[in-house]
């Protein structure tokens, strides 16, 4: 399972400032947003072109377009929202499917408690959205719940990925690619990752106690 961790000078420098621990709100939701539409740009980048002919000021003109890539956004709910209008930023034709998973925080594993996907997702290709891979759970959720309505090609766009959500992924969907900011050290035991950015959804939503 190829794992592309974005090595780019301004996706090193926002995911470094979002690790900054008493970061804001207004801050965070930026930085989520602009990673996202970094990684999403990374993720179409061996999009299919096809040349067209246009009437262009002075006649006509052979331009490049993309050829009929039919994609759909997944956000994972909550965090992935965050991420969401800088991927539309990107592609802003694509449709969206939401799913919501809440990682139970004793045992670590997903729970579904939503799903809304768009039509033939068999000829579409989905770009799941999520800040946070950490022990895998909710992201090998989702591409069973993608493949089990038929859709074949999927890739993974997340802030910072866990080399234990990593290795799930490579055992359980192997054949989903996953662009990232950044693949961190390791989960402490209550499954956060470490250095990580600690609760993305609390930071994106101002729902963190205390
Ligand atoms: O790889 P995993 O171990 O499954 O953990 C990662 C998941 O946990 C977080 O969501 P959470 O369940 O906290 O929901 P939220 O987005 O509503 O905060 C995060 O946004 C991922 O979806
Ligand atoms: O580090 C982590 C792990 C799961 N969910 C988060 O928001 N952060
Ligand atoms: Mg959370």
């Amino acid at each position: 399972m190829p794992i592309h961790e974005i090595r780019h000078p301004l996706v090193r420098h926002k995911i470094g400032l979002m690790r900054e621990g008493d970061i804001s709100t207004k801050k965070f939701r930026e930085l989520t947003a602009e990673l996202g539409r970094l990684l999403a740009y990374e993720a179409c980048k061996d999009f299919e072109l096809e040349t067209v002919t246009l009437q262009g000021w002075a006649g006509p003109v052979e331009v490049d377009q993309i050829k009929g890539k039919k994609v759909t956004v997944v956000p994972i709910l909550r965090a992935g929202l965050g991420m969401l209008d800088g991927v539309l930023d990107m592609i802003p034709s694509a449709k969206v499917s939401v799913v919501g998973i809440a990682r139970n925080e004793e045992t670590l594993q997903p729970a579904p408690y939503f799903e809304k996907f768009v039509g033939h997702l068999g000829e579409r290709m989905a770009l799941i959205i999520d800040p946070m891979l950490a022990t895998g759970g909710s992201l090998v959720a989702t591409c069973d719940m993608l493949k089990r309505k038929g859709c074949g090609q999927i890739r993974a766009l997340v802030l910072v990925a866990a080399p234990e959500g990593i290795a799930l992924m490579a055992e359980r969907h192997p054949d989903v690619e996953i662009f990232t900011a950044s693949v961190d050290s390791h989960l402490n035991e209550q499954g956060y990752i470490i250095p990580g950015l600690g609760d993305a959804g609390d930071k994106i939503f101002g729902t963190k106690l205390g």
